[in-house]
């Protein structure tokens, strides 16, 4: 585990399939947040990767890849994420996407800086909960899968997502009673400073993503609230 990652607290998704002016992106990454993660579901380009990538890197927030596309991997992060789906009903999107990746990259993966993260998607709205065939899970399945994610795979990050929705704030708090090396990370329709606290109550780090493009000014204030 790097060693800072316990320490943080709130992390912006910026999408590289949507437009963020400069002086928006300059107030994301001068903050307080503790990362930028890269990524979503739909329209990731290697272009859309790169500039995004060389617009956060002129400030010093550390700037994380999530991984969703294969065509879309480049150098130059700080970290790479990389999604394995629990909930999805396809082995694919657990196991052999994530397979052949490290086929074709083993040679330069440097482990130090990979992560993997333990999806629970449970927004049935969400595209990723539709692209990987997800089906939901109720409060025990949700618990069973956190069980998983930390005693079987020992992964370092245990994701409860609900993108684009505000989600159970008791759930989270059950499923973050069950976790205790696995990192607790919530995502999914926060707009303001209360949901923010409201969430970061029970996860370890709350994710911020749609509302930058939606309601930017609120979208900013959750870092302070939570810190
Ligand atoms: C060249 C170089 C430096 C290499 C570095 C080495 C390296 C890091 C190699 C990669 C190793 C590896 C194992 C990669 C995995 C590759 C991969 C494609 C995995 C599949 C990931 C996956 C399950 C994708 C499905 C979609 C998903 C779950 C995405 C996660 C992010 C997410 C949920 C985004 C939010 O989406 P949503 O809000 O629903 O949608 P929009 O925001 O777009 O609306
Ligand atoms: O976009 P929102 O709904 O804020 O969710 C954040 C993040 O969890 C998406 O992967
Ligand atoms: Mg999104």
């Amino acid at each position: 585990m790097y060693k800072e990652m316990n320490e943080w607290k709130h992390i912006f998704k910026l999408d590289p399939a949507k437009e963020i002016t400069d002086e928006n992106l300059e107030k994301l990454c001068e903050s307080g947040t503790d990362a930028i993660i890269v990524g979503g579901t739909d329209n990731i380009t290697l272009d859309g990767v790169l500039d995004l990538l060389s617009r956060i890197r002129r400030f010093t927030v550390p700037c994380i890849l999530e991984i969703s596309d294969m065509d879309a991997i480049t150098p130059g992060f700080d970290f790479y994420f990389v999604p394995m789906v629990m909930n999805s009903t396809e082995k694919k999107w657990m196991m052999d996407i994530q397979h052949q990746a490290i086929k074709n990259y083993k040679d330069i993966m440097n482990w130090d800086e990979i992560f993997v993260e333990g999806y629970c998607i449970l927004n049935e709205e969400a595209k990723a909960f539709r692209k990987t065939n997800c089906e939901l899970p109720d409060t025990d399945d949700v618990t069973a899968y956190a069980f998983m994610v930390e005693h079987m795979f020992h992964l370092p990050i245990f994701y409860l997502e609900y993108s684009g929705t505000y989600g159970d704030a008791q759930l989270v708090r059950q499923v973050k009673n069950e976790l205790n090396n696995t990192l607790l990370f919530y995502g999914g329709g926060i707009e303001n400073s209360q949901q923010a606290v409201e969430m970061k109550e029970h996860a370890d780090v709350i994710i911020v993503g749609n509302s930058i493009y939606t309601d930017f000014k609120n979208a900013l204030k959750t870092v302070k609230a939570v810190k």
